[in-house]
């Protein structure tokens, strides 16, 4: 068999130790692997006589020979010779390769066991056939801690031989079993070098039945592990077209729609301290919350389509061993976990605590503070004052710390604090919103990371823009809350926070818009009917008010044409922050950049690739209407550009006019024929409304009551003119 056609996927190195082997033979374990694809093996015996070992080493050779398999020899440079079998493998305390390659000739496959960047140079410049590189986690036969790498150790070596040019085939070795393989192999691979396979002993000799383990480790290393396609897509797409970063403001508003819509379960197996404001946080963004920390729950908790948050703020031995029960059955769903090493840095106990969960499971996000994040990544001098979060990196150490670790473990990291950042190892993003308020009341952390649970459930299939809408969904709503009058000490804020988080959702949930198109002062003598205009949209005011319905203001030049009317002046300071936006422009049309990547306008076919590419669910279009003027220019482009953005347009026709009656109706005309729904003010209410028994019909029917005689005028005056 020629070198370079050798399948190192499933790597079987053999111990015939009571422990691992106990009665089974040898070579019917080894005969077994290879009739399931096992593509080479070790012969690996610590004890024994020379002559005992060339019997047993020539017995296995009959029997690789036969399924056309390399077998090696651990390092016995002479019992491989005597076998005549096809190399040998050696570790850093044995014969050097060197002087095995001049015993052995340049057909022998020499393999070089290698723990560090070093060592893996010098084998590769030796001439080494292949790497073993680990020991990637602790086993019972190799607990020497110095050389347990984790797949952070084997990333880093194989972006080191890549970048010194080497592109020598390697496996990876140390406690790989069924539990870990796929994502041992995810994490590890880097972009440039990935590893040919992984090396087992007891997943295969000590397994009952070794034909079907290694035909399970076989299957799973040949197909992508169940979690996080959208960052191997990403990457993938990175070093293919240089994409750039994506443009994540018209995908918020959809995901916090998404999470509205599709009640996902967030399992918290959180602290002692947070569970009911975490569980309060989850209803108010529209999930459902199970605070669950028995971890062999999670099996069944896992299928229903919602995420884990393993928040470790009240560790204790049997939470640990819990939450590697959750990991565990989370990543064999595949369905997303959220890490938060709540005082990371505090205590030996928590250092520990973080090690053993990274090692036992593939994690998808993992949020802390400043402390929390050093010390995950490895900051063992961090030493953080109980669970508090403090600060004494610069922005550009953060930034870089966050997209390391991001990229190091193949996830999406949060550091929060005054600033957050958050990376997904490729691209890191700061956000600057939120509140001091946040620090003064516990467990915003805590139900931060609840909330990003619930939306990374909704929009697994883009990570990265599920948490940050998540984050701005939190923060925004804890700025509304703390601007609030009623608002005065971290006691007041929290109650404020889950309306004014509950509130959000609502408003972007119901998708229902309106735009009020330059309606300004020095519009008012040439306009056809202005003064009808202005009543239909008062009334439109008064109604989007009472029905929290998001309002979009433009003037056109207002330095020359004036402001929006004063009579309309109460009514949008009574909106408050229902108006999104209040824009001046020189474009005609209302569909200006600040507005089309507002979250309550979701991408559709302008929303750019971004969108589309990266979101498992087609974007969701809005219900938007317009009135103003002109109804042949400035509304009419509007409506051309939101119909194009795939949004739903009502053009409300006792709300639009234009300077000569004339060009009204065919404005309308043209308006209709592109899809647009042209109806009246009353009709659009009655139809937002749907139903006599929603708790705003009384208010909305006092609005109809109170204006009926100018939306009288108002049909009269306008509507001649618009067949
Ligand atoms: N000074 C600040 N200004 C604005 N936002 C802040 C400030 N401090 C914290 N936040 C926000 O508060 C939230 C929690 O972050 P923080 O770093 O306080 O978490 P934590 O220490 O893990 O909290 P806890 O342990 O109480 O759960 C984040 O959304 C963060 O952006
Ligand atoms: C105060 C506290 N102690 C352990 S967890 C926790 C909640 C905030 O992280």
């Amino acid at each position: 068999m020629r070198k370079e056609d050798i399948d190192y996927t499933l790597y079987l190195v053999t111990d015939s130790s009571p422990a691992i082997l106990g009665d089974r033979d040898l070579n019917h374990v080894v005969e077994e692997a290879l009739e399931a694809g096992v593509g080479i093996v070790q012969f690996r015996e610590k004890k024994g006589d020379t002559r005992e070992l060339i019997e047993k080493a020539r017995a296995l050779h009959q029997i690789t020979k036969k399924h056309n398999v390399p077998l090696l020899i651990n390092d016995r440079v002479d019992v491989a010779l005597a076998v005549g079998c096809e190399g040998i493998h050696i570790g850093q305390d044995d014969m050097d390769l060197a002087t095995a390659r001049r015993l052995l000739g340049e057909d022998a496959i020499i393999g070089v066991t290698v723990s560090n960047v070093e060592q893996a140079i010098e084998a590769c410049q030796g001439g080494a056939d292949y790497l073993g590189i680990g020991t990637v986690y602790a086993t019972p036969t190799k607990t020497n801690t110095k050389d347990i790498i984790g797949t952070a150790g084997v990333r880093n070596i194989l972006d080191h031989i890549a970048d010194a040019g080497y592109t020598t085939r390697s496996v990876c070795i140390g406690g790989i079993n069924a539990s870990n393989v796929q994502r041992v192999l995810f994490q590890s691979n880097g972009i440039r070098k990935g590893l040919d396979g992984v090396a087992v002993v007891s997943a295969v000799v000590g397994a009952a039945n070794p034909k079907a383990a290694a035909l399970h480790l076989l299957s799973l290393l040949k197909r992508p592990p169940p979690f996080s396609s959208d960052l191997q897509r990403k990457s993938q797409a990175l070093s293919e077209t240089e994409a750039l970063k994506p443009d994540l403001l018209p995908l918020i508003g959809p995901v916090i729609r998404a999470v509205h819509e599709t009640t996902p379960l967030s399992h918290n197996m959180t602290n002692l301290v947070v569970q009911n404001f975490a569980a309060n946080v989850a209803l108010a963004i529209g999930a459902s919350p199970i605070m669950s920390n028995y971890g062999e729950e999670a099996a069944d908790l896992s299928k229903l389509g919602g995420a884990l948050v393993i928040n470790m703020g009240t560790v204790n031995p049997d939470g640990l061993a819990n939450y590697m029960k959750a990991l565990k059955a989370y990543n064999e769903a595949g369905r997303p976990v959220v890490f938060d090493p709540v005082g990371a840095g505090a205590t030996t106990i928590r250092r520990e605590a973080v090690k053993t969960i990274m090692a036992a499971g593939y994690l998808d996000v993992i949020k802390g503070n400043e402390g929390e994040i050093k010390t995950v990544f490895g900051d063992n001098k961090e030493q953080q004052r109980g669970v508090d979060s403090s600060s004494t990196l610069s922005a550009s150490d953060k930034a870089s710390l966050v997209r390391r670790l991001a990229h190091r473990e193949k996830c999406v990291v949060v550091m929060t604090g005054k600033t957050d950042y958050v990376s997904d190892g490729i691209f890191t993003w700061a956000i600057d919103n939120g509140t001091p308020r946040l620090g003064e009341v516990t467990g915003t952390g805590c139900s931060l990371g609840t909330t990003i649970s619930a939306a990374i459930a909704s929009r697994q299939a883009d990570r990265v823009t599920a948490v940050i809408a998540a984050m701005l969904h939190f923060e925004i709503a804890a700025e509304l809350a703390d601007e609030r009058p009623d608002v005065s000490g971290p006691g007041t804020f929290i109650p404020a926070f889950l309306d004014e988080l509950s509130r959000i959702r609502m408003d972007t949930a119901s998708g229902n818009l309106s735009c009020v198109c330059d309606i300004q002062e020095k519009f008012g003598p040439a306009i056809f009917e202005f003064d009808k205009v202005i009543s239909t949209t008062r009334k439109l005011l008064l109604s989007a008010t009472h029905l929290r319905i998001p309002i979009f203001v433009t003037t056109q030049n207002r330095a020359r044409l004036g402001d929006t009317v004063s009579e309309l002046q109460p009514l949008l300071a009574q909106a408050g922050d229902l108006v999104r936006a209040d824009l001046d422009k020189t474009r005609f049309s209302m569909w200006l950049p600040a507005i089309a990547s507002h979250p309550h306008f979701s991408s559709s076919s302008s929303g750019g690739a971004g969108a589309d590419a990266t979101t498992s669910q087609p974007p969701q279009s809005s219900e938007v209407a317009i009135v103003g003027i002109e109804s042949h220019i400035c509304v009419t482009q509007t409506a051309l550009d939101l119909l194009n953005a795939g949004h739903s347009v009502y053009v409300i026709a006792d709300g639009v006019s234009s300077t000569r009656k004339e060009e009204v109706g065919i404005a309308l005309a043209r308006l209709r024929q592109a899809g647009a729904v042209v109806t009246t003010s009353e009709s659009w209410l009655y139809e937002l409304m749907g139903d006599a028994a929603i708790p705003e019909f009384k208010a909305i029917v006092n609005v109809v009551k109170e204006t009926a005689k100018e939306t009288g005028a108002a049909l009269q005056g306008l509507l001649g003119s618009k067949i």
